[in-house]
């Protein structure tokens, strides 16, 4: 991107803000030393993305706070491998996500719930390792947290040690409260999950939309009173109506990350791949794909199939010289040694 479409996305991120009537906000600003954030970001010749990751400090629970109290969206995304850490981190992403999607949307798993500790804490040290700024948060997965809080406590510890990840989430509602107490006692932030959780799919009969009555609203806001009780910095609403979020959002101190939960939540999550048009094998109605990946890669590769085939790849910028010229015309004279030498043996002589 160039100065000139900086210049438009800081704009455009100018006028959105007025439009929504919400405070400007570009990452760095939490921290003060703000008063030249917005010049800086119109008229600087940087591109936006180093306007985004150079300029702002570690994402803590403090700012994740900080943010929730003066009302601006907490911009959330998964992270599944390193490079897609490193974007998230460049893009001014809040809190990066190291979701078990990753069973679906990378490792073509058929539901979330055949990904092992051992692949989320590969992929968590992955992600960590691109991933500097966001607050890293990864999943339990399924198997490692339901048994007893204790068995919650020790995977979650695993995935802070050894996957180099700060915060832990995991899915479900009151049935959940001693286990999240457990994990946010020993010190260990918990991300709630409720709503359309995943792992249990199969007694919700599918990846249905949830809250859809009455009694299904009042359980969902009474899980969330729960899990903030024990303990939640914030809780994921996936797939819900807008109405029951936003009345679950306003009935919490803590933020609330929405998926499929319309805009009034206190933050929004995405699948990375998924917003990216990277992922074709499903499409949620709640993602917007902000650009066709799948379709710009497959035809990038079949650019690079039809070149080489054709010869045309790799061209001359691609390739290696020898320091010297005239060993370049020795090796053609040795060629053309080897080149009579190989005719005399096929001919016999
Ligand atoms: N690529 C991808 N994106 C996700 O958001 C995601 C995953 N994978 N895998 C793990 C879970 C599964 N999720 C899903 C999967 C499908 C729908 C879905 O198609 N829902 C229907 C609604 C069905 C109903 O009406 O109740 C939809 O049309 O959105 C929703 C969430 C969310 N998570
Ligand atoms: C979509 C987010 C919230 C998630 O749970 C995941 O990526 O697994």
């Amino acid at each position: 991107m160039n100065g000139g479409s900086s210049l438009l996305v800081s704009c455009h991120l100018l006028r959105t803000a007025t439009r929504t009537n919400r405070s400007l906000f570009l990452p760095g600003m939490i921290s003060g030393n703000n008063s030249t954030s917005i010049a800086a970001a119109r008229y600087s010749s940087h591109t936006i993305t180093e306007e985004l990751s150079h300029r702002r400090s570690k994402v803590t629970l403090n700012t994740i706070r900080t943010l929730h109290k003066k009302n601006i969206p907490i911009t959330a995304l998964t992270a599944h491998d390193f490079p897609s850490g490193i974007v998230a981190d460049r893009a001014g992403i809040d809190l990066a996500l190291v979701g078990d999607s990753l069973a679906m949307v990378e490792l073509g798993y058929d539901n979330t719930n055949h990904v092992t500790m051992e692949e989320m804490l590969s992929h968590s040290r992955a992600v960590a390792r691109g991933c500097k700024t966001p607050f890293l948060v990864a999943d339990l997965p399924f198997g490692t947290y339901e048994i007893s809080p204790e068995q919650a406590l020790e995977n979650s510890i695993r995935l802070v040690r050894e996957g180099n990840v700060e915060g832990v989430k995991l899915e479900g509602g009151v049935e959940m409260a001693d286990t999240i107490k457990k994990i946010t006692t020993a010190g260990i932030p918990v991300l709630g999950h409720i709503g359309l959780t995943p792992q249990r799919s199969a007694s919700l009969g599918g990846f249905k939309v949830q809250g859809r009555t009455f009694t299904g609203a009042r359980k969902l806001l009474h899980s969330a009173q729960a899990l903030q009780d024990a303990g939640c910095f914030a809780i994921v609403l996936e797939a819900i109506p807008a109405p029951v979020a936003k009345v679950v959002t306003q009935a919490l101190t803590i933020p609330t990350i929405g998926i499929g939960a319309g805009n009034q939540c206190s933050g929004q999550v995405l699948v990375q791949l998924d917003m990216l048009g990277s992922f074709d094998k499903f499409t949620p109605k709640f993602v917007k794909k902000y650009t066709n990946a799948f379709e710009t890669n497959t035809a990038a590769v079949a650019e690079y199939v039809r070149e080489v085939r054709q010869g045309s790849f790799p061209a001359e910028e691609h390739t290696y010289s020898m320091r010297n010229e005239d060993d370049v015309k020795k090796l053609e004279e040795l060629a053309e040694e080897l080149d009579i030498a190989t005719k005399a043996k096929s001919s016999g002589i």
